[in-house]
């Protein structure tokens, strides 16, 4: 398997370095724009090979696409990432144009590749991936919702005392501090519904801290994380490369499903060989499915500024 990385960055370097400690490819490359960043990463990350031993070949390249050809999976990192105090959809000026150009290049050298989309305002970026490159919609990933959803199962493990590996919490909906749905309602401990344990007035609050669970961490770090989010990445490409047919919550293209068309947006959906699969239908009540489709609403609109640009 040959997996290539965009963006050399905080993301796109956590996410490589993830995927060569558990051998996810035998060829993983790194590019970015920025001269050297790549190469030099992808250096130290080899050098890391002979105390962590692991097999995978590192390489980086400074622009040069030719060096990702026949890549199977492509992670999209590259792009601005939030100051304290902005969101992710002020980005869209700048990074619009960075995935597109990266999402074209790729699609060059790579036509068979499945695309994981994690540069921000992630919904939109990933919306833009599909449209700019024309490719069947299941090989087009926004990855978002697995990030929230283990942010989601880190808030919940805080308050029950449990480990988060223990956890089944499944946040839909965008990728926005406004448009992300924890459902809260389905979260079970070990088969257990966590809301026999919590008060209404602690559901509340988890639901509320896991929304702003990237702002938090922008505001404390003053740039936004990388190691949840590269992990995150990395899961995905794993469930790919082994075809392990996981359930995450991704942004893929909706059809219909949830009541929603022509909009890439965050719902649970297995995860193999193919790209994404199969969406798995959660029955949402009236309140859920309400703001489903306003977080919808909301990542529309961002969508219809991809034209202004
Ligand atoms: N979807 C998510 O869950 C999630 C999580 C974390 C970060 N993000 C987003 O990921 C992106 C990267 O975040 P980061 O912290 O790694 O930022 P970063 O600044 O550390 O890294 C971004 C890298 O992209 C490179 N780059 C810029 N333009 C490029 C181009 N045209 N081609 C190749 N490389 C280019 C830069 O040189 C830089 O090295 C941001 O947009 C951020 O908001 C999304
Ligand atoms: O918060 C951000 O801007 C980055 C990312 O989307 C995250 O949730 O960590």
């Amino acid at each position: 398997m040959k997996v290539t990385v965009v963006g050399a960055g905080a993301v796109g370097a956590t996410c490589a370095d993830n995927i060569a400690r558990a051998e996810l490819a035998e060829e993983l490359v790194l590019l970015d724009i920025k001269e050297g960043l790549a190469e030099g990463k992808a250096q130290d990350m080899m050098q890391t090979a002979a105390l962590l031993g692991f097999d995978t070949r590192i390489t980086g390249s400074t622009n040069d696409y030719s060096k990702t050809a026949g890549s199977d999976v492509v992670v999209i990192t590259s792009g601005l990432p939030r100051k304290p105090g902005m969101t992710r959809e002020e980005l869209i000026g700048t990074n619009a144009g960075i995935v597109r150009t990266v999402a074209e290049n790729i699609l060059k050298y790579s036509p068979n590749a499945i695309i994981i989309v994690i540069s921000n305002p992630m919904d939109t970026m990933t919306y833009l991936a599909l449209t700019a490159t024309g490719l069947p919609k299941n090989r087009i990933i926004g990855m978002g919702g697995t990030l929230d959803s283990a942010r989601f199962k880190y808030q919940l493990s805080q308050h029950l005392g449990c480990s988060p590996a223990d956890l089944n919490a499944v946040v839909v909906g965008g990728h926005g501090d406004t448009t992300m749905i924890p459902l809260i309602r389905f979260a079970t401990w070990n088969s257990i519904p966590v809301t026999k344990f919590l008060s209404e007035e602690k559901q509340k609050q988890i639901v509320a801290d896991t929304m702003v669970g990237g702002a938090t961490l922008t505001k404390l770090i003053g740039t936004s994380a990388w190691y949840a989010p590269g992990a995150a990445g990395a899961a995905l490409v794993e469930s790919i490369v082994r075809d392990q047919k996981k359930l995450f919550t991704c942004c893929v293209s909706l059809n219909g499903e949830y009541g929603q068309k022509d909009i890439c947006l965050g719902v649970p959906v297995t995860i193999g060989k193919n790209g994404w699969e199969k969406i798995l239908d959660f029955d949402l009540n009236a309140e859920e499915q309400a703001l489903f489709n306003k977080s919808a609403d909301a990542v529309r609109s961002m969508n219809d500024v991809l034209k202004t640009l």
